[in-house]
């Protein structure tokens, strides 16, 4: 989606990837060489924060969070509270998926899903990314949870984005339906745990945010995404996972399954920094939902993915997002003004305003947020099942090819 491009300035340091280190399965360090501040606004390493302070030593792990929310925007979640053998499992099970064979995962194609579940084969849109073209390049399945509204005629379209997943025949796969879903349900479980630790480590009350959510669990959005990037380069360039973008979710939770360092975040000077998989942590980031909802206290981080040479990389991303009748323009939190000093002291060093506006869309409901987004996406899937507003988005019917060269908002 255009809103989630990342426009990106070439400086020296972050202007060349450093192939070499690449054909290993390794990215560059973002590091420039000499000295360098590692205040918390320059970061060149992403900050671990061990979960198991939210008990010990919560004051600390509400700084160290506000810390990272606010200068950084991406986080380690250490020793998160989901029990590991749930992660041994997913881990094992999750890349099995992309085995099966293609006349099966052919049936289990977004095309077929009313609430853009499924399958995605390999998109081989192209991002111009700092002025080298890559090409995008990454399998998916899309899943959600198995408690969720059930649409009827009548009610608002963007109801139905909400559903069932497409699930292998537990024949050709068994126990990857059981195995997803137990990761998701504590996936989600963990989201409603971290985001009342995030609303305190902005000064809120601990259910601040949670009026962001609304009352009914089966009324929210989050998704996950099981993705495969296949080692590659094309016409001698490197390859691209997925270019540099922003999440449109409230925060995203990503678990690297592999030992790729090939996921990379930009920090707020602009250079590219390498976030390598690490034992026992989620990768945690802020989505553009967040930086809405807290009107740019926590911004959200580009990050992008090089495709590795070699061996595939997996990754599993649980998208965590607001309620489908929150509308982001009606919330103005009560921020202390030690945590607006900090806002303004970031935007200052980077010399951007401080002001924020919203969007027209921003005063849309954001089930038709995102319903829109998807729609723009996914030509194929707005053709069969919404029917009505089909026209609306494609007024010249549909697309001969694929929409590429599109970042799709979670
Ligand atoms: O695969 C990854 O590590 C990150 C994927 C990602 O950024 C996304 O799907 O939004
Ligand atoms: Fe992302």
């Amino acid at each position: 989606m255009e809103d989630s491009k990342v426009e990106t300035t070439p400086t020296q340091q972050n202007g060349k990837l450093d192939t070499t280190a690449h054909q290993n399965g390794t990215v560059a360090n973002g590091k420039p060489n000499g000295d360098h501040s590692t205040d918390n606004i320059e970061f060149y390493e992403i900050p671990v924060i061990d979960w198991r302070l939210s008990e010990t030593d919560k004051p600390r792990f509400l700084r160290e969070l506000r810390d990272a929310m606010i200068n950084i925007g991406f986080l380690y979640l250490g020793n998160p509270p989901v029990p590991k053998d749930v992660i041994e499992r997913v881990k094992e099970m999750a890349p099995k998926f992309f085995s099966l064979p293609p006349e099966i995962k052919d049936t289990l194609h977004m095309r077929n899903s009313p609430h853009f579940h499924g399958y995605l084969k390999v998109d081989a849109s192209v991002t111009n990314d700092r002025g080298y073209e890559y090409t995008d390049n990454r399998e998916q399945f899309n899943y959600g949870g198995d408690s969720y509204y059930k649409w009827k005629e009548g009610d608002p379209e963007h109801l139905k984005l909400r559903g069932e997943a497409l699930w292998p025949p537990e024949e050709d796969l068994p126990g990857f339906k059981e195995t997803m879903i137990t990761y998701y349900n504590h996936l989600e479980e963990l989201s409603f745990k971290f985001t009342r630790l995030v609303s305190e480590a902005l000064g809120l009350a601990p259910d601040a945010l949670d009026i962001l959510f609304g009352q009914d669990r089966h009324l929210l959005q989050p998704r996950a995404k099981v993705m495969r990037y296949p080692g590659s380069t094309i016409d001698g360039k490197v390859g691209s996972g997925v270019g540099a973008h922003v999440d449109g979710s409230f925060l995203t939770y990503l678990l690297q399954i592999t030992d790729h360092k090939t996921l990379q975040v930009k920090n707020l000077s602009g250079d590219w920094i390498p976030a390598p998989p690490k034992e026992d942590t989620f990768v945690i980031n802020l989505g553009k939902t967040l930086e809405k909802a807290t009107r740019r206290v926590l911004p959200a981080t580009p990050h992008r993915v090089l495709a590795p040479v070699g061996p595939a990389r997996y990754s599993l991303g649980f998208f965590s997002s607001v309620g489908f009748n929150v509308r982001l323009s009606d919330y103005d939190f009560d921020f202390p003004q030690e945590v607006l000093d900090m806002k303004i002291a970031r935007d200052k060093k980077l010399g951007v305003s401080s002001e924020f506006q919203f969007r027209e869309k921003d005063h849309e409901l954001s089930g038709d947020v995102v319903l829109s987004r998807k729609l723009r996406s996914h030509a194929d899937v707005a053709q069969r099942f919404y029917p009505k507003l089909f026209p609306q988005y494609y007024p010249d019917g549909m697309p001969e090819k694929p929409m590429t060269g599109r970042r799709e908002f979670k």
